[in-house]
C-alpha cells in the first residue's frame, strides 16, 4: 500500500473557484483559466503515489505548486477537488481529533526558516512538540537530548537559536521532526538557505539518516543536484501539472518530454 496518496487533487485559490475548476477538468491550462476566472491555479489533476521508506523529491520552477501539494498531506491545504490518503484512509474525512493526532504523530514538518522559537533554548525546541502533545519534561527532554545528538548537536542544548549558524538552526530543525517520531516528514526546501558546504553536509546527515530510521520524506527542492542526489523518486511540476514521477534515472534516461529532458540537463 502507499503511504501517501493524492487522488486527481486539483487546488484552486480565490476567484470564481467552481468555474476554475470546470475549465481545468475540461483540459484548460493555468495561464487562460487565470486569465479567465481570475482565480489562481495551485495543481491540476495530481495523482501520485509515495510508497514507505521513500524519499519522494517535489521538484520544479517557482509557483509550479511544489508547496501547495506537500501541504495537502498534513493538510494545511484542503484540495478543491480529488482526495488524499495517508495509510489508505482519506484524510478530508479526519474529525478534528483524527486531524490533531495526523500533524502530532503521523506527519512532522520541516521549514526552509528553521520556525525555532527564539526565546527557547535548543533543548527546549525540540522538545516543544513532545510537551504540547502531552508527554511529561523528563521524557521530552530525553528524547530531545537523543535527537540533538544523532543530528551533532549534543554540546549545544542550552544555546538560543540567534547564536547559531543557519546549518546548526536547520539541524535543531530536523532534531525538532525527528523527535516527533512521525512516519512521515514534510521537507519544504529545508537546505535552500545554507551555504553549498553546509547544505552538502545536511544532505549526508538526511541520507545516513534515512538510511537508518526508512522514514516517508517528501522533499521540495528546485535544485536538481539535489533531487538527484536524496530521491528515490522524483515528481516534476510545471505550471501545477506532474509531467513526470520516476526515479532519478528514469527521469534522466527516458524524460517525459522536450521540458523534462531540459530540467534533468541542468544537473552537474
Ligand atoms: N494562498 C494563496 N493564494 C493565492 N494563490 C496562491 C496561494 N498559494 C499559492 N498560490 C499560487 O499557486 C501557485 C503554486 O504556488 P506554490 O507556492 O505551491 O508553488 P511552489 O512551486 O512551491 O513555488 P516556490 O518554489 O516559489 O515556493 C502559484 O501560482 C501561486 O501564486
Amino acid at each position: 500500500m502507499s503511504h501517501i496518496e493524492a487522488r486527481n487533487v486539483y487546488k484552486v485559490y480565490g476567484g470564481n473557484e467552481a468555474a476554475a475548476l470546470r475549465l481545468l477538468q475540461q483540459g484548460a491550462d493555468k495561464a487562460s483559466v487565470q486569465r479567465d476566472t481570475g482565480a489562481q491555479v495551485g495543481l491540476i489533476d495530481i495523482s501520485l503515489a509515495i510508497a514507505p521508506a521513500q524519499t519522494q523529491v517535489v521538484m520544479g520552477l517557482s509557483g509550479s505548486g511544489k508547496s501547495t501539494l506537500v501541504r495537502h498531506f498534513n493538510r494545511l491545504i484542503d484540495p478543491s477537488a480529488g482526495q488524499v490518503l495517508i495509510n489508505g484512509r482519506d484524510i478530508l474525512q479526519l474529525d478534528a481529533a483524527g486531524l490533531r493526532q495526523l500533524r502530532r504523530r503521523t506527519v512532522s514538518m520541516v521549514f526552509q526558516g528553521f520556525g525555532l522559537l527564539p526565546h527557547r533554548n535548543v533543548l527546549d525546541n525540540v522538545a516543544y512538540g513532545l510537551l504540547t502533545r502531552g508527554e511529561c519534561k523528563a521524557d521530552a527532554h530525553a528524547q530531545a537530548r537523543h535527537w540533538l545528538e544523532r543530528v551533532g548537536l549534543a554540546g549545544d542544548a542550552q544555546r538560543y537559536p540567534h547564536a547559531l549558524s543557519g546549518g546548526m538552526r536547520q539541524r535543531v530543525g530536523l532534531a525538532r521532526a525527528l523527535a516527533m517520531d512521525s512516519d512521515i516528514l514534510l521537507m519544504d526546501e529545508p537546505f535552500s538557505a545554507l551555504d553549498p558546504l553546509i547544505r552538502r553536509d545536511m544532505q549526508q546527515l538526511l541520507l545516513a539518516l534515512q538510511g537508518e530510521l526508512q522514514k516517508t520524506i517528501v522533499f521540495i527542492t528546485h535544485d536538481v543536484d539535489e533531487a538527484f542526489r536524496l530521491g528515490h523518486r522524483i515528481a516534476l511540476l510545471r505550471d501545477g501539472r506532474l509531467v513526470q514521477q520516476g526515479t532519478p534515472e528514469e527521469l534522466r534516461t527516458r524524460p517525459a518530454d522536450e521540458y523534462v529532458a531540459r530540467f534533468v540537463a541542468v544537473q552537474s
